[in-house]
């Protein structure tokens, strides 16, 4: 049996320097810094945005040869020094956003269950305490290069993150009132992975079996096995994705209800070999093997938010200058309401959702006259490396991935990737005002 996940903890990043990334979370994307371990070995920095928390693991000196790889006994109420508390001891040569951790209902179920189907775990079922309860976890891991899943069970917990972190002062979004209108990002939307050729069905087949998740199809001509494939106009990419639910233990399948629990879509991209080089490929290469690509952050006003944190200093990549002057496509983002030449400041990109069957987030079926719009943004990498980055996803109703954004998304990237530093952006915008002007 399946051990099923009850919602996303945290995403944990393992970088060199965590204050450095700590600073750019908070400065630049507005995360709140809210708790914080330290001991002689590990630096822990946990942040969050709205129910978004990414949890910076910052390895201070190498554990002594004898330190012991997971908690004994009478570490419980802390973790020992030697710890990186909810995580594995990996070591990498560079940044990388390593680890998914869950929260399940029962931890030492969880365990269980995944133990028999064969799952290999680097920590096993593992105590902590403080003065607010008792967690229970374990870190499993996943068959996707370095990428474990903590399965933590919060169940006996009263504290806000998790025992063994202070907990810090910090302000909240209630409390940042024209902040969280300026940027208003709520939760995590999607986690994609960077995979190797020919990997995507056992991936997948290792998801749906040991965490019951579903899949979730993205293009209305989507193979079941083949996935949703791009492979023209210099594009090679297989994308599949998965949903995860909000279970019970005992298997009975509950869909997060609108305005509780949104979902989070797994996404697994793979590069096609027959159209050259892709940014695929060389995040693989340069993260040393498979791996968290980039996180979508969900945010409810896409065109503040990228605003916000372009004034802040975050970059942005563009799409190809055509993109909005294609056939069609001012139109159809003043169809769904907004400014092509706002849009295009910021590289934002607008998809119309196609899909005959699609759903809202509420999983409930839309009228079909009702227009769905998707609307996306990508961060340049957060890493020194060209490797990890985040997304900002505004969904008009749309739940998938549009096909004309993955293909411009591509483009945008690809640019940048072969060193297309003009300035594209100035681009657009003086495009978009001459064409603006004539509709
Ligand atoms: O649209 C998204 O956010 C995706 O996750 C699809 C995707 C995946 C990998 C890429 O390199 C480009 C686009």
């Amino acid at each position: 049996m399946a051990a099923y996940v009850s919602r996303l903890n945290h995403i944990a990043l393992h970088v060199a320097n965590a204050d450095r990334i700590a600073f750019d979370l908070v400065a630049k994307f507005r995360f709140n810094l809210f708790a914080a371990r330290q001991t002689t070995a590990w630096r822990q920095l946990a942040l969050r945005k709205g129910s978004a928390v990414f949890l910076i693991n910052e390895r201070l000196k190498d554990p002594s040869p004898d330190a012991p790889l997971c908690l004994a006994a009478d570490d419980l109420s802390a973790g020992s020094d030697s710890t990186c508390l909810y995580g594995a001891q990996l070591s990498s040569r560079v940044d990388t956003a390593c680890n998914v951790c869950f929260e399940v209902e029962d931890g030492q179920r969880a365990f269980s269950a995944l133990r028999g189907r064969g799952c290999h775990f680097v920590v096993p079922p593992t105590p902590v305490e403080d003065h607010e309860g008792l967690v229970v976890y374990s870190v499993v891991k996943s068959i996707v290069g370095n990428v474990c899943h903590t399965l933590v069970d919060r169940t006996g917990y009263r504290g806000e993150f998790l025992p063994g972190f202070r907990e810090m002062h910090s302000i909240t979004d209630g409390q940042r009132g024209h902040e969280t209108q300026t940027c208003s990002i709520t939760h995590f939307d999607h986690i994609t992975y960077a995979c190797p050729r020919g990997v995507t069905s056992d991936v997948m087949r290792w998801y749906q079996s040991n965490f019951g998740f579903q899949r979730f199809f993205i293009g209305r001509n989507e193979d079941v096995n083949e996935g949703y494939v791009l492979d023209q106009d210099g594009i090679g990419l297989r994308l599949t994705a998965m949903e995860f639910w909000k279970c019970s233990e005992s298997g009975v399948r509950l869909p997060f209800k609108n305005n509780q629990e949104p979902d989070c879509k797994l996404v697994i991209a793979e590069s096609l070999s027959n159209q050259g080089p892709n940014q695929v490929d060389s995040f693989l290469e340069q993260h040393g093997g498979p791996g968290i690509q980039h996180v979508g952050l969900y945010t409810q006003d896409i065109v503040s938010t990228a605003h916000t944190l372009t004034q802040a200093g975050v970059e942005f990549f563009s799409p190809p200058p055509a993109y909005y002057t294609q056939v069609g496509k001012q139109q159809e983002i003043l169809n769904a309401g907004h400014d092509p030449q706002l849009l295009s400041r910021h590289g934002i990109l607008l998809d119309t959702d196609l899909r005959q069957d699609a759903t809202d987030s509420s999983h409930q079926v839309l009228p079909s006259e009702e227009k769905r719009y998707l609307l996306q943004v990508f961060t340049k990498p957060i890493f020194a490396e060209d490797t990890f980055f985040l997304e900002l996803i505004e969904r008009q109703g749309a739940s998938g991935f549009g096909e004309g954004n993955i293909r411009a998304l591509w483009r945008s990237v690809q640019g940048y990737m072969e060193g297309n530093t003009e300035d594209l952006q100035k681009q657009n915008t003086e495009r978009i005002s001459v064409e603006t002007s004539q509709v």
